[in-house]
């Protein structure tokens, strides 16, 4: 473990639970907000009595004005930042609601970082690398997911390079966020696999970082056993209320313990996946996850031995290496019960790319955090290796 001293950020306020959406209005009035701009996409806006109709009825309710920008993306662009920054400044806009899942909530952030800190976010790559607090953002969260609502993490995609790039800062992190589950209910199969799958990786990731600590710890395990209990229901049983909420309160436990401890090279590498093929964020974490943590267990045996109990597999009697072994297992079978495809293949990935990708993984923020330190070589046999998966 690094040394024990650590800033711990949480969010500053969380609303939670079913119905809580009903009453943005009079928060937004609270914090003061005048004219927030909407920060969705057009199919978010366009269901029936969804997170943005029923937000912007309440706000209504509360006569607070607003404008919408529509046009979010899935691995949001800088082009989308830009677009909202415009339409803030052009409608007087002041302050930010996103309603969405991370796209959504990144480019909010993006947008509200360009706003008051200059119009070139690809130099504020890294962590805290500007100085002046964003516009007042609260971040409405409609998947389970990202933990974007309450993270310090804004995740971009250079659309010229295809770069996809993080700006970490606390100042990133909404001033308020909502997790009502009955905003989730009707989110397809593949979507809830895919950002459930996202948290997944988002609690085994900061669990076996350099950075992790006994905080962390804790927020790690209790969301790995929610996604246990309530991922495939979640999947097998959409209106299941009670896995909804479960796998929101796993991916905000997994938000706020990759806030603190970090994450790893799935996420260095996912990126990449994202940026070259704007491929689904929880999918490519998927597929990358058992291979990288095969590759990482010489560096943690005991760490991943602990990580199967937790998957509730049996290591009775086992030595701590083949415990260890039955976590890639146990991974594996997460993701095949929730209908993931195979390999990295199937969504599109080239072998040809890969030297270029895992030269810019390692450069990639999170890579810092994992507990194997990797040569671009191995970087390119892990992609191989869930290239070649079956
Ligand atoms: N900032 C962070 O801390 C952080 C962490 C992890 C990932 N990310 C980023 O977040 C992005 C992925 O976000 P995501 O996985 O939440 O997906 P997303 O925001 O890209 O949304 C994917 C699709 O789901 C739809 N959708 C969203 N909510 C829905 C609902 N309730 N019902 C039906 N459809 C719904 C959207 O319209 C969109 O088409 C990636 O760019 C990823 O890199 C950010
Ligand atoms: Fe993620």
């Amino acid at each position: 473990m690094a040394d024990r001293s650590y800033d711990f950020l949480m969010p500053s306020v969380n609303f939670f639970g079913p119905g809580v959406i009903s009453k943005i209005g009079d928060r937004a009035k609270m914090l003061g907000m005048k004219k927030p701009v909407i920060v969705t996409d057009k199919f978010l806006e366009s269901m029936e009595n969804g997170a943005v109709q029923q937000s912007l009825a309440s706000l209504k309710a509360a006569g607070v004005d607003y404008v919408i920008y529509n046009n979010v993306e899935p691995n949001p662009k800088i082009r989308n930042i830009k677009e909202v920054k415009k339409l803030y400044e052009d409608s007087g806009a002041d302050s930010i609601i996103t309603i969405g899942g991370g796209s959504a909530h990144d480019t909010g952030k993006g947008a509200g970082i360009i706003l008051t800190n200059g119009d070139d976010i690809t130099k504020l790559a890294g962590i805290e690398t500007f100085d002046n607090p964003l516009p007042p953002l609260i971040a409405v969260n409609t998947t389970a997911g990202t933990g974007s609502e309450l993270t310090r993490h804004a995740v971009i995609t250079n659309e010229e390079t295809h770069l996809k790039f993080v700006v970490v800062s606390w100042r990133n992190i909404p001033l308020v966020s909502y997790n009502d589950p009955t905003l989730m209910l009707d989110v397809p199969k593949g979507l809830t696999a895919a950002t459930g799958m996202d948290a997944f990786v988002q609690s085994i990731e900061p669990y076996v970082s350099v950075d992790h600590n006994p905080i962390t710890d804790s927020q790690c395990i209790e969301a790995i056993k929610l996604i246990e209990t309530s991922l495939r229901e979640a999947v097998a049983n959409g209106h299941n209320l009670d896995a909804r909420t479960k796998m929101v309160e796993a991916e905000m436990l997994a938000g706020m313990a990759f806030n603190n401890a970090n994450l790893g090279y799935v996420h260095a590498m996912a990126h990449q996946l994202g940026g070259q093929y704007d491929a689904p964020h929880g999918v490519c974490c998927a597929l990358l996850l058992p291979y990288v943590e095969q590759y990482n267990i010489i560096a943690c045996p005991e760490r991943f031995a602990e990580l199967a109990k937790i998957m509730g597999e049996n290591t009775d009697g086992l030595s701590t290496r083949d415990a260890a072994e039955l976590s890639i297992k146990a991974m594996k079978q997460m993701s095949e019960d929730v209908g993931i495809p195979k390999s990295i293949k199937e969504i599109g990935v080239k072998p040809e790319d890969f030297e270029l990708m895992a030269e810019n993984a390692l450069k990639d923020g999170n890579a810092f955090s994992n507990p194997r330190k990797g040569t671009k070589e191995d970087i390119i046999k892990i992609f191989q290796a869930a290239y070649d998966a079956k």
